[in-house]
């Protein structure tokens, strides 16, 4: 079932290069036809030689399979390059689009790999599809014209055939298996990779880890598919050893018949000639069983991937460039819930039923203990992660699914997990105003912004989240989110956002929302709104 989505996927691929592709598929097969004439021609000048006419018909025809294969590899090459970058930019949509809450889920080793991986595996197959074509197209020429030559004799190949073909086809099953398990291994494989990287420094710090690490799992993983590809490539060469020798198989059956069908032996010998012509499109079919095979793995793995990014806002990619909506009044969420997806047996955290509002040109802290849900109710105030229940209101009016991305565009945020995105988008307005911040934020002697860039986001821990303020600052949105932004800060900083920072925006006429543990700078919100055991139980 599988298997053939993976075809009407290829298919869906290549529809909008149906021209190229009939192009190469026409080409590609005058070619193949060509060479099936050519070899014609050479068994009949072995006998009686050729006319000068036939000599001008076999220049024709080399120079047919010349121009057939140059202009089916250029067009080939049109559509499969075509095809590729169109699954990229399609997974890449659907990782733009996706609910934030399952991409947190998913991992990035898993969405690492099926975008470089999977993606190239399903080219490699897409890419073989015409050459597949022509490679069919020839051996079928190549077919008809040995059941031409002699029915009888191509009777007897089809049985000298069959055993070798029915061993071919157990030993591809069985590698079909093998391609699945190592895929899983190349899934671990990215994310003992991905730990690599990022735990350099624990890794160097701890002498045990480090050997555990290295010999048990990175070590381990890469010989396990070391071994898993090798076993493939073994199948894979024994499927064309039994297909080298089956040619043999096949050929001693045909001359051992030749004197019981009373075959002449020109024609027997014209036929194996033809029949050893046939091989290498064989080949090439079996080869791209193989690929077929990776692919259709592969293809599972994405396919999975896109179900899980299921979304209820697929026109995200569409929207861009729309002005944000003016924001005049407040935002309430109403009997709000969210529930993350259950792990394992254990239910996910829920958080809710939750009222909460924000007044405009207000500083709102929100603040509790550590997985109080805090990062949660921020995230579904700033509507990245949608509701699983109840409703977020702008100004007394329900936001639907249609409208959340509009609605998004109020707000800009500091993540306590910032990404820091090296260029700034500066409205006119505001540009002015971020070569200010970055005054104020004691780091213009560090980093400028130019056309747009920083010039540098090369600094400490500390002065890097300043950046990542100035950044949130220039989009010029009325209402700015910080989730333990003065983590990182020195006490006088630390004091400068409370005391100076959150002040001077409000005086800018923004609306803060802003989450911390520095109790003794509490003071410095208009409401203080608590937050434990995913309900909110305290406003102030
Ligand atoms: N991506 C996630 N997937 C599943 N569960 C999560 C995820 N993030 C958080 N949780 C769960 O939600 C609960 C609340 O997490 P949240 O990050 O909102 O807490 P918090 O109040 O911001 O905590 P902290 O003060 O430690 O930052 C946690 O106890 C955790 O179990």
């Amino acid at each position: 079932m599988r298997n053939r989505s993976l075809l009407r996927a290829s298919a869906r691929l290549l529809a909008p290069y149906k021209r190229q592709a009939l192009a190469a598929a026409l080409t590609g097969g005058a070619a193949s036809l060509a060479t099936v004439g050519v070899l014609a021609m050479i068994e009949r000048a072995l006998g009686n030689g050729l006319a000068a006419a036939e000599i001008a018909i076999f220049a024709g025809l080399c120079a047919t399979i010349l121009a057939g294969e140059i202009v089916a590899n250029r067009a080939n090459s049109e559509v499969v390059q075509g095809a590729v970058a169109d699954l990229r930019k399609e997974l890449v949509d659907k990782i733009l689009c996706a609910p934030v809450a399952a991409l947190e889920r998913l991992q990035r080793h898993r969405i690492v790999t099926a975008l470089n991986h999977d993606v190239d595996e399903i080219c490699e197959f897409v890419r073989g599809l015409p050459f597949l074509f022509v490679s069919v197209l020839t051996a079928l020429g190549c077919a008809a014209y040995l059941v031409f030559l002699s029915w009888r004799l191509a009777l007897v190949a089809v049985a000298f055939a069959g055993l070798p073909i029915y061993l071919m086809r157990r030993a591809l099953s069985t590698a079909f298996v093998l391609f699945d398990a190592e895929r899983r291994a190349r899934d671990e494989l990215q994310k003992d990779y991905d730990a690599l990287i990022e735990g350099a420094k624990e890794l160097r710090l701890n002498r045990a880890r480090r050997a555990v690490f290295r010999n048990d799992r990175l070590f381990a993983r890469i010989e396990r598919i070391r071994d898993l590809t090798t076993r493939n490539f073994v199948i894979f060469s024994t499927v064309e050893a039994i297909d080298t020798t089956s040619i043999f198989i096949v050929i001693g059956g045909l001359t051992a018949a030749q004197s019981a069908l009373a075959e002449a032996p020109a024609t027997t010998g014209t036929f194996i000639v033809a029949l050893l012509y046939m091989r290498a499109p064989i080949n090439a079919v079996i080869a791209h069983v193989a690929m077929f095979g990776r692919a259709a793995t592969s293809f599972r793995r994405v396919v999975d991937l896109s179900e899980s990014f299921t979304t209820t806002e697929p026109r995200l990619v569409e929207s861009a460039g729309q002005p944000p909506s003016p924001f005049c009044g407040s935002v309430e969420l109403r009997g709000v819930t969210f529930q993350y997806a259950q792990e394992e047996n254990v239910a996910g955290f829920t958080l809710g039923p939750a009222d909460f509002h924000i007044r405009p040109g207000e500083i709102v802290f929100i603040v509790g203990e550590n997985g109080g849900g805090k990062t949660t109710l921020l995230k579904l105030i700033l509507g990245v992660y949608p509701p699983t229940s109840g409703e977020i209101l702008v100004d007394g009016r329900p936001v639907s699914d249609a409208e959340r991305d509009d609605y998004r565009q109020l707000f800009s945020a500091v993540f306590f997990d910032y990404f820091l995105f090296d260029d700034v988008s500066v409205s006119q307005e505001s540009a002015a105003a971020a070569q200010d911040y970055l005054a104020l934020m004691e780091i213009s002697e560090k980093t400028a912004i130019e056309n747009g860039v920083y010039t540098t986001t090369a600094l400490s821990a500390g002065q890097r989240k300043r950046l990542a303020l100035v950044s949130a600052f220039a989009e010029g949105r009325p209402v700015m989110v910080f989730d333990e932004w003065a983590a990182e800060q020195d006490p006088a900083f630390r004091r400068a956002f409370y005391r100076e920072i959150l002040p001077d925006l409000k005086r800018r006429g923004k609306t803060l929302v802003v989450i911390s543990h520095d109790d003794r700078y509490f003071d410095a919100a208009d409401r203080i709104v608590t937050i434990s055991g995913g309900k909110i139980s305290a406003e102030a």
